[in-house]
């Protein structure tokens, strides 16, 4: 015991060296001459614990007054450098914990949906996220972080991400519990759930989505009646008879309709009051735009997802810091409330076909959709399947 400790205590002062050591290549120190020697001053380190179950180092330490802690953030390669990349760093005003994992990212996460579903079990619309470098799953409620923006540049992974997404949905609600209304302006995605008893519809024209969408402003205006006659702050504490289901829009690639006001307005509405009404939205888009974002749509999109991402002032307008440095496909930053690195589960399509065989179902021929139709009902509007 005694051994060991002694051991422990030379590792920690070898750490606290390292550490000095990255503070001073990263400028974060006070300098003064005493004679003519010259004075360092470091950061104060308060502790160096190993975790040996998670495999990592946590360091905490605290800034000198005067330093700036932006300055921690922008020399963040610094302690990649002595550190490795395996890194995280958090902090704000002085205090600050930095983690250096053993354990290196799954380079590659295959969906099973045995694993993924008593993780979702519990959530009322469970969003599997990814894994971490832990090999645990990062999975969330769609209730309690409502909203989810996914970004990334071609190739980055942003449709898998979905599609694994949608799957899990379908996999783990009846039809019943949940809609979804799909629309995606590349016509290259949602085929596969066209024909899923969930699916409202899966659109892909600009003036289709917009009727979706009107139909969806007309659902939150009822819900937000029936909430205001029965006097309940959530659709789930309806009277029975009058609960509706989740509605789930997803969107990809959605700055395609940026231009069309309607649709903008209907989405900035359903993203500030849809919560409560038990509407929710998951929106993609390759090419993160301030200022197709910069409005409500950005402040009520909790939950982002940055996938590989073109620069630094992307992966600002998403809010995953260090998106823009992600190398594998699969691989994201996932900003809920804090960071996460993620590896998102790989499903591709020919998998989700098989997963999703039990639900589907046939459904009524296309109906021709005129652009003044104001008579049309749901059913003639979403079902656009066409075979
Ligand atoms: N989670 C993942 N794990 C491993 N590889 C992945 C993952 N997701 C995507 N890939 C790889 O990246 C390729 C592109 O993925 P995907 O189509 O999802 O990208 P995208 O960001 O949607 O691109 P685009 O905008 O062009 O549609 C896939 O064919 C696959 O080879």
């Amino acid at each position: 015991m005694k051994i060991m400790s002694v051991l422990e205590v030379v590792a920690k002062l070898h750490e606290k060296a390292q550490l000095k050591k990255a503070f001073k290549n990263a400028g974060l120190i006070n300098k003064y001459k005493s004679g003519d020697k010259e004075i360092l001053i470091y950061p104060k380190i308060h502790s160096v614990q190993f975790d040996k179950k998670d495999k990592k180092t946590i360091y905490t330490f605290s800034l000198l007054n005067g330093m700036d802690p932006k300055e921690v953030k922008k020399k963040e390669y610094v302690f990649q450098q002595h550190f490795g990349k395996n890194i995280e760093m958090e902090g704000d005003l002085k205090k600050f914990v930095l983690k250096v994992y053993q354990k290196s990212m799954p380079k590659e996460l295959t969906y099973k949906f045995s694993e993924i579903q008593p993780i979702v079990a519990h959530f009322k619309l469970g969003i599997i996220a990814g894994m971490n470098r832990n090999g645990q799953y990062v999975a969330f409620d769609l209730l309690k972080h409502p909203h989810i923006l996914i970004a990334g540049e071609t190739g980055s992974g942003k449709s898998t991400q979905l599609r694994s997404i949608i799957t899990t949905l379908i996999k783990t609600k009846r039809p019943e519990e949940m809609e979804l209304y799909l629309a995606d302006c590349k016509k290259s995605e949602f085929h596969i759930f066209r024909k899923v008893e969930h699916v409202q519809c899966a659109l892909s024209q600009p003036r289709d989505i917009r009727k979706m969408l009107q139909h969806i402003k007309k659902e939150l205006d009822e819900r937000s009646d029936l909430t205001e006659t029965f006097e309940v702050s959530h659709v789930d504490d309806l009277p029975q008879e009058h609960k509706r289901p989740y509605i789930v829009v997803c969107i990809d690639e959605f700055v395609m309709l940026r231009k069309d006001e309607t649709i903008m307005d209907i989405l900035t509405e359903i993203v500030a009051i849809g919560r409560t009404l038990g509407v929710f939205a998951i929106l993609s888009m390759q090419r993160p735009n301030a200022q197709v974002l910069d409005t409500t749509v950005r402040a009520n999109l909790t939950v982002s997802m940055g996938f590989k991402l073109r620069d630094k002032v992307e992966s600002r307008i998403v809010n995953t810091p260090n998106a823009e440095k992600i190398e594998v496909s699969g691989r994201f930053i996932m900003n809920s409330d804090k960071l996460f690195e993620l590896q998102a589960p790989y499903l591709d399509i020919e998998k989700a076909k098989i997963l999703l065989n039990p639900f589907y179902v046939s459904k009524k021929e296309v109906k021709e959709v005129m652009d003044e139709q104001p008579q049309l009902s749901e059913k003639d509007v979403f079902n656009d399947v066409n075979e």
